[in-house]
């Protein structure tokens, strides 16, 4: 399969006159791709709310010969050099988060095409956002209506930062989700604000928006929600409520809320859901397919996300960190993965690095003789290996960067900017 789509690219580039910057794109996007093909439709047993946490040894890559160890120096370098560049381009090999993507073939191959069905006049599809406040089950909603394990979900308010696309498919329809941050009213760093764009930008960008809010919670208001998630109220697309974690309050108690929010909000409907345990998200589906306009698919139906492998590997080790951390440290820190080998014959070798803002957090994510450092590299690297549904080599190293949670460059870097390294 591999061969077959590595091809097509070759063929492409032979046949058409494209700029070698339109190569670079179609290239990492193909790359990307080809990555992604490794979690179609693969079963894994990963929780939709709730995660497994064991203990066992943690691996460690070791440099098995000189040429190995000249390539992991290049790569190093050619990370710093891009770390010391302001630029932070396109041509890097970054996925725009921000920009809508058309019914573009132009990165799809033939194959991809072809699976593409356009024959079907009632087939639906379009973007859906989901936005809310901190915790009240965003992710853990996206999640269940995917069928698998994409956000990250914990207890703790404002865990997602980036915008998750997860692509939900049936063959009458495809909804692209994307899962948003939870929308903050006081915002405190630039990361806070550059979040908060994203959603926005998401927003704007869906056909229709689902409004979460918490059923355990007094009824409120959700303008300051939509205005800050759409921006222009007026312009609104349809809109849904939900009102989530039915399954914690009384039924007398739903009706109620469900009467509050249809009187005192300008929503098109109101379903009460439990996301975790998927109660009244048929509901929901429903709701967004009469929503959704006609026309084909935008990715191939077997994809489920168009987030690289490594996006992921870094969000489940920042989960790792919320779950065994506590107060301000799981804030604080931002992972990036800084290598990732795909080996043939061998585990493959992932190097992760947390940034923190200061050396106090450090000795914490340390822990004394680096006890700490050790379980949750363990912890995430069981994870991973569940997610990836293959054996790795995880190595996970902190370091200090002052204030990146303000410095703007940095931020891009990491992808609050609205785009993610593609590869
Ligand atoms: N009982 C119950 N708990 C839920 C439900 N949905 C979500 N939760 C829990 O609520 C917490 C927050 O869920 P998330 O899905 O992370 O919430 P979020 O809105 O994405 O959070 P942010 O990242 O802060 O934006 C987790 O502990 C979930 O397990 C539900 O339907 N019932």
């Amino acid at each position: 399969m591999e061969l077959v789509l590595n091809l097509c690219v070759n063929i492409r580039v032979e046949n058409n006159p494209i700029s070698a910057r339109d190569y670079k794109l179609v290239h990492a996007g193909r790359r990307s791709r080809l990555r992604q093909a490794q979690f179609r439709f693969k079963s894994r047993n990963t929780d939709i709310g709730t995660t497994t946490s064991t203990t066992s040894t943690v691996s460690r890559y070791s440099v098995s010969s000189k040429k190995e160890q000249l390539w992991i120096s290049e790569l190093e370098d050619a990370r710093l050099e891009e770390e010391d560049n302001d630029g932070y381009e396109l041509d890097s090999g970054f996925l725009s988060l921000s920009e809508k993507p058309d019914r573009n073939m132009a990165l799809l191959d033939d194959y991809e095409i072809e699976e593409l069905d356009y024959s079907d006049p009632n087939h639906h599809s379009g973007y859906v956002a989901l936005v809310g406040k901190p915790n009240v089950g965003k992710s853990t909603l996206s999640n269940q209506m995917i069928g698998q394990k994409l956000s990250i979900v914990t207890d703790k308010p404002q865990t997602t930062r980036h915008r998750i696309l997860g692509i939900c498919s049936a063959p009458e329809y495809q909804m692209i989700l994307y899962d948003t941050p939870g929308v903050i009213e006081k915002q405190m760093h630039k990361l806070d604000s550059m979040m908060m764009k994203n959603v926005r930008s998401a927003a704007i960008s869906a056909n229709c928006v689902l409004v979460l809010v918490d059923a355990c919670k007094v009824p409120e208001k959700i303008d300051e929600v939509l205005e800050e998630g759409i921006g222009n109220l007026q312009d609104k697309p349809p809109t849904l409520l939900v009102l989530n974690k039915k399954d914690l309050i009384k039924p007398g108690e739903i009706a109620k809320k469900i009467e509050w929010y249809e009187k005192f909000t300008d929503v098109d409907e109101v379903i009460p859901v439990s996301a975790k345990y998927g109660h009244g998200v048929d509901d929901v589906k429903d709701w967004i397919l009469s929503k959704l306009p006609t026309g084909p698919a935008y990715y191939p139906k077997d994809i489920v996300s168009e987030h690289p492998e490594r996006f992921f590997v870094a969000e489940i080790v920042r989960e790792k960190i919320f779950m065994q951390y506590r107060n301000e440290v799981p804030y604080a820190c931002q992972v990036n993965v800084v290598n990732y080998k795909n080996r043939e014959n061998a585990k493959d070798f992932i190097q992760v690095e947390v940034v923190v803002e200061r050396n106090s957090q450090k000795i914490i994510l340390i822990g004394k003789q680096g006890k700490a450092l050790k379980l949750l590299a363990t912890a995430a690297r069981l994870d991973i290996e569940d997610f990836l549904q293959k054996k790795v080599y995880l190595e996970v190293e902190v370091k200090v960067k002052e204030n990146w949670r303000q410095d703007e460059r940095l931020l891009k870097n990491y992808g609050y900017g609205g785009q993610i390294r593609a590869l």
